[in-house]
């Protein structure tokens, strides 16, 4: 049968304002009928149901561009290897899905639209299986990476240099998911903040949230030595193959580390491109990679760096490192003509739609702006919700001491990725060497959608 997906859409359409009750349903359902998945996930499921609504949203309104939405599910597919999916939990996932879409949808679900979803859900089984089988050729389901190298950049930004036991692909831009000892089974996304490298060494930056358990575990109780796991490279913000273009870059806070990564792999790319990297940040305290950034700018003549802040209008400061007073929207002026350049952007979303605004304004064609708003979005949403969230009464990771008060709003929500098989337990602190050949069994809707989601 063919994909239907106005009927989809249409039937979607009905359930989309109520879509917290509908993931909710929707998991009672699964769990009822499969109880034993219900110990595969965390006790609060808040984050988890975010997920899955966002998931389930982007499938639906991609259902009209099939290319896209077959680069989506095969990055879904691979992704989720590290939570142990296999084929075989496919059927109760659909048989749940389509429980909650008749009950949701009311006199609205036909038999046609039965089908219609049956159609859909099956197709992307198949891509998001079959992409799965094909990585598992070359790649492992997740990757155990030392720490080698942690720098404490400013009170809440660390820049941790990461050895993977064996090789991770990734292209300049993408990012990864990381999962810590301190927190098992919650993953989180970041940027790799350089180009590949020939000694595979991975760079993240990472900036601890409030509320934020990976965040706050990364930058605070993370040193040299200490392990960690690795998901596969996911996101499309890459480097164009080279059209004869300049960049501009536009980072804003460590939205920096991927586009660093580009600008490292544009010099890779034998003929220089001429890069501008404008550096937005709030104080100059914030510019925690300018001595860096600076010494690679002396060494590579086709690189200019500008540093932006936003809070030192007043001169307090700015004039040391020699920054331009604004937001990075506010400078794009000051420079030259940008139509001609490639941009990309990364960093708080307001910051990326503000600057797109102003770049398309000033004439460059959107096709030619390359950022990651939706998954910036998605990002800070579930970052908010984290930290409105109450702590739960106990801890929900059994073995853990009670925590810090600081974590203790994070771990009510971060404790909503997905859990492991008791029989093959994620890393512990004691012991931090997870068996990439045996991954842990998951439900297919576990940790649903890259949506680098909140980076935390
Ligand atoms: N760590 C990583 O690997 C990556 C992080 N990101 C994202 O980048 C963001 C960085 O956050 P922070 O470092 O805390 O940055 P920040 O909040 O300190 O802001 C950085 C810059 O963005 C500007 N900005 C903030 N809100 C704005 C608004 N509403 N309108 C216009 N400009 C605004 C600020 O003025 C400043 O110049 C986070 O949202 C993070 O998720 C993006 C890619 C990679």
């Amino acid at each position: 049968m063919s994909l239907e997906p106005r009927i989809v859409k249409e039937s979607f359409s009905h359930i989309e304002p109520d879509g917290e009750r509908a993931t909710a349903y929707f998991y009672g359902r699964l769990f009822a009928e499969n109880p034993r998945l219900r110990t595969l996930f965390p006790p609060a499921m808040d984050l988890q149901r975010d997920r899955l609504f966002h998931a389930l949203t982007t499938l639906v309104w991609s259902l009209d561009s099939p290319d896209s939405l077959a680069h989506y599910l095969s990055a879904l597919g691979r992704d989720h290897r590290k939570f142990g999916v296999r084929p075989e939990h496919y059927p109760a996932v659909r048989a749940a899905l389509l429980a909650t879409m008749r009950r949701f949808s009311g006199e609205a679900w036909t038999a046609a639209t039965e089908a219609a979803w049956s159609t859909a859900f099956d197709a992307a089984a198949e891509i998001m299986i079959a992409s799965a089988e094909q990585d598992a050729r070359y790649a492992p389901p997740w990757w155990v990476a030392e720490v080698v190298e942690h720098e404490r950049r400013t009170s809440d930004i660390a820049v941790l240099t990461l050895r993977p036991s064996q090789p991770l692909r990734f292209s300049a831009g993408q990012y990864i998911t990381v999962q810590t000892a301190r927190w098992p089974r919650v993953w989180r996304p970041y940027s790799i903040a350089n180009a590949p490298r020939a000694d595979g060494l991975l760079r993240l930056h990472v900036r601890a949230i409030p509320g934020g358990w990976v965040s706050g575990a990364l930058v605070r109780h993370t040193g040299v030595g200490d392990t960690l796991l690795l998901g596969p490279a996911l996101g499309t913000m890459t480097l164009t193959a080279d059209p004869g273009r300049d960049l501009l870059l536009v980072a804003g806070g460590t939205g920096l580390a991927p586009l660093r990564a580009i600008a490292e792999q544009a010099a890779s790319a034998g003929r220089h491109r001429e890069v501008h990297l404008l550096f937005a940040a709030r104080t100059e305290r914030d510019l925690y990679d300018l001595a860096e950034l600076r010494l690679l700018e002396s060494s590579c003549p086709w690189l200019r760096v500008v540093p932006v802040l936003s809070d030192a209008r007043d001169g307090d400061g700015s004039s040391g490192v020699n920054a331009l007073p604004g937001t990075a929207a506010e400078v794009l002026d000051r420079f030259r003509d940008w139509s001609d350049h490639d941009v990309y952007i990364a960093g708080p979303a307001a910051m990326i739609r503000s600057t797109a605004t102003r770049l398309h304004e000033l004439g460059v064609p959107p096709e030619r702006i390359h950022h990651d708003l939706l998954e910036a979005e998605q990002r800070e949403e579930l970052a908010r919700r984290a930290h409105d969230r109450t702590p739960p009464s106990v801890c929900p990771i059994a073995g853990h001491t009670a925590p810090e008060p600081a974590e203790a709003t994070a771990r009510a929500s971060e404790a909503t990725a997905p859990a492991s098989e008791p029989t093959a337990p994620t890393p512990q602190p004691a012991a931090p060497t997870p068996q990439p050949a045996a991954p842990t069994p998951e439900p297919v809707t576990a940790g649903a959608a890259p949506t680098h989601s909140d980076r935390s």
